[in-house]
């Protein structure tokens, strides 16, 4: 197989990204780096590799210790993501983890935690930029999940095209448990695939789906071995692009249209919700606790 780095990818991971600080008043130009809260650096949270046999490119999330969904990280995908699709001989991509047992465990809590304005919405609308971008991309998506994959997480999964998963984890929306409500372009985006009575009580519960009973629901499309899903998400890869290209984008298209104009429609007021209520202390106080108990788990 010939492997190659993206050039093109390697150089937006190093760019200067024009995001508020978090305790700043106005935006600031900084290499990503010297933003990232996680034990990674920015260029190395990031690694996309591209086989020129199969035009299919990669994409490795590897922010550890649990690929949180950071404002940077979002900003790199989502730089990746537009590279990629203007890469005219790619012609799909797959994305995997490179996080231990998980695949990503959602928005990184603490840009949700006592956050500037004017970072938490660009944050939001960073993260609907990107959503909106990998659900309708033209590039064949694959989620090759391999560990955990929550909230924010099958954000990315319920938004591929095909989704493999290891048997034994965990994937859902459990954003009640955090004393927030996931935004309704994702709930419908999962909604699309498990329908509204399994998607409404999940969401209400913040039931988080084992392996088993998301591939029984839809939620994901194969479960195999661990050490096989993206093996298996490489094969299923070759499959779908038997199919021509523009076609099977335009029944994408076809397919998502309501969802994409519902999104279009209600983006700003979602906006608004979004920085209108996380920053409530009613709201801080359940994140806060929420992040204690993950620490005190140990
Ligand atoms: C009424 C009107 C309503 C309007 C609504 C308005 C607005 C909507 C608002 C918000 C919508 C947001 C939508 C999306 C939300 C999210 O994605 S929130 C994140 C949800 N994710 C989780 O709950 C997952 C939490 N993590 C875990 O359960 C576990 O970490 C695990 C993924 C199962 C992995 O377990 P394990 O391998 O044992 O690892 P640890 O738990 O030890 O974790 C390692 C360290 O990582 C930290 N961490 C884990 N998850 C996160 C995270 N999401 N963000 C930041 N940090 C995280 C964890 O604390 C450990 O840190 P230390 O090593 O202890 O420092």
């Amino acid at each position: 197989m010939t492997m190659r780095s993206f050039g093109l990818i390697r150089q937006c991971c190093n760019a200067l990204v024009r995001v508020p600080l978090a305790r700043e008043k106005s935006p600031v130009s900084l290499p990503i780096s010297h933003l990232s809260r996680s034990l990674t650096t920015a260029a190395e949270a990031l690694k996309i590799t591209y086989d020129e046999k199969s035009e299919v490119a990669t994409m490795h999330l590897c922010r550890k210790p649990v690929n949180g969904l950071s404002l940077e990280f979002i900003t790199q995908i989502s730089i990746a993501l537009e590279k990629l699709e203007n890469e005219r001989s790619c012609r799909g991509v797959i994305i995997s983890s490179g996080c231990d047992n998980v695949f990503c465990a959602g928005l990184d809590i603490n840009e949700m935690l006592r956050p500037t304005p004017e970072r938490l919405e660009i944050f939001w609308k960073t993260l609907q930029d990107m959503w909106l971008q990998l659900f309708t991309t033209r590039l064949m998506t694959v989620a090759a999940i391999t560990g955990h994959c929550i909230a924010g997480g099958c954000l990315i999964s319920s938004a591929c095209d095909h989704r493999v998963m290891a048997p034994n984890f965990k994937i859902g929306l459990n954003e009640v448990k955090l004393g927030i409500v996931a935004p309704f372009w994702l709930v419908d985006s999962v909604k699309n695939l498990i329908g509204y009575r399994q998607t409404e009580w999940s969401l209400m519960k913040g039931h988080l789906f084992s392996s088993e009973d998301a591939l029984r629901l839809g939620l994901v499309d194969k479960v195999v071995p661990q050490d096989q899903v993206v093996l298996q998400a490489e094969a299923d890869m070759a499959e779908w692009l038997q199919v021509p290209d523009s076609a099977r984008h335009l029944s994408k298209t076809l397919m998502r249209r309501d969802t994409v104009v519902r999104f279009r429609s209600g983006r700003e007021a979602d906006l608004k919700t979004f920085v209108n209520y996380i920053p409530k202390e009613s709201i801080q106080k359940t994140l806060h606790s929420y992040v204690e108990s993950l620490k005190s788990k140990k």
